[in-house]
């Protein structure tokens, strides 16, 4: 869609992770393209998170690799591919709870400022970014969960990613509040930013994602538009499935 490149930002190469007898993530490989959205869709336990703590380097993948513009960073630490651009932010928000909106916001941006007027100022501009203006002194325990969900996408901002791994960001909150977030993931792609979602809302995946992967079982099962994803019978056969073993 909007300014994609040719040349993978993200390329994760046949990957697998397990965990003693476990295989989270099984030869799994995916490119995000700068620009581009990717959702990452599939039931409980198919491993999406794992995915993502993979490619944040939370866990170390117990085979294949991790590129990030090119750079092998398979073996860097969490915080020097943060540095590298890589952001994520979580399915369960934790703020500072008793910290001001910019006060959240500064903890993030603090490594790219030498004085604290630049860093109050700067962090102020990320509120503002993210629809939390009127927020600044606002504590973090005062806000509703689509706010917190801002605070968290501002704090990720601060760290001046080039690519944002976002985990359910309208996951918990309330329907109206939706097209709003909507809207500010889709203007911060405008700003250059390439993301991954993990998302089950469908209808959200289909207004912000250019393509899907389904897995399951840590491997990619269907992939393409997030409506051939959603249309695919094997998936449309599995949700069936889970929704019917809900009812028993
Ligand atoms: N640290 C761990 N130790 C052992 N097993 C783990 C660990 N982390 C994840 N797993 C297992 O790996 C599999 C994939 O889990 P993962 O959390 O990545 O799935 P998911 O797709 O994100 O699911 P959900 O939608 O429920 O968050 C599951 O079977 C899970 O129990």
């Amino acid at each position: 869609m909007t300014n994609v490149a040719s040349a993978p930002l993200l390329q994760v190469d046949a990957i697998t992770m397990r965990f003693g007898g476990i295989v989270a993530i099984d030869n799994l490989s995916l490119d995000v393209k700068q620009g581009q959205i990717l959702a990452l869709m599939g039931p409980n336990g198919a491993g999406k998170t794992t995915t993502f703590h993979v490619i944040a380097g939370v866990h170390k993948p117990t085979s294949g690799r991790i590129l990030f513009q090119g750079q092998d960073i398979t073996a860097m630490r969490p915080d020097g591919r943060c540095r590298a651009g890589v952001a994520r932010t979580f399915q369960i928000t934790q703020p500072f709870e008793q910290l001001s909106v910019t006060e959240n916001i500064m903890v993030g941006a603090r490594p790219f400022h030498h004085s604290m007027a630049e860093l109050r100022k700067a962090s102020e501009a990320f509120a503002d970014q993210v629809g939390l203006g009127d927020r600044l002194d606002t504590p973090a325990k005062g806000l509703s969960t689509g706010q917190r969900k801002r605070l968290e996408l501002a704090r990720a901002m601060a760290t001046r990613p080039k690519l944002l791994l976002m985990d359910e960001v309208t996951g918990g909150v309330d329907m109206k509040s939706i097209p709003g977030l909507i809207e500010l993931v889709k203007s911060l792609r405008q700003g250059g930013l390439t993301i991954v979602l993990i998302e089950h809302n469908m209808k959200v995946i289909n207004d912000l994602a250019d393509e899907a992967i389904f897995m399951n079982r840590g491997a990619r099962m269907v992939s393409g538009t997030p409506y051939q994803v959603a249309t695919d019978p094997a998936v449309v056969e599995l949700y069936l499935g889970e929704a019917k073993a809900d009812d028993h």
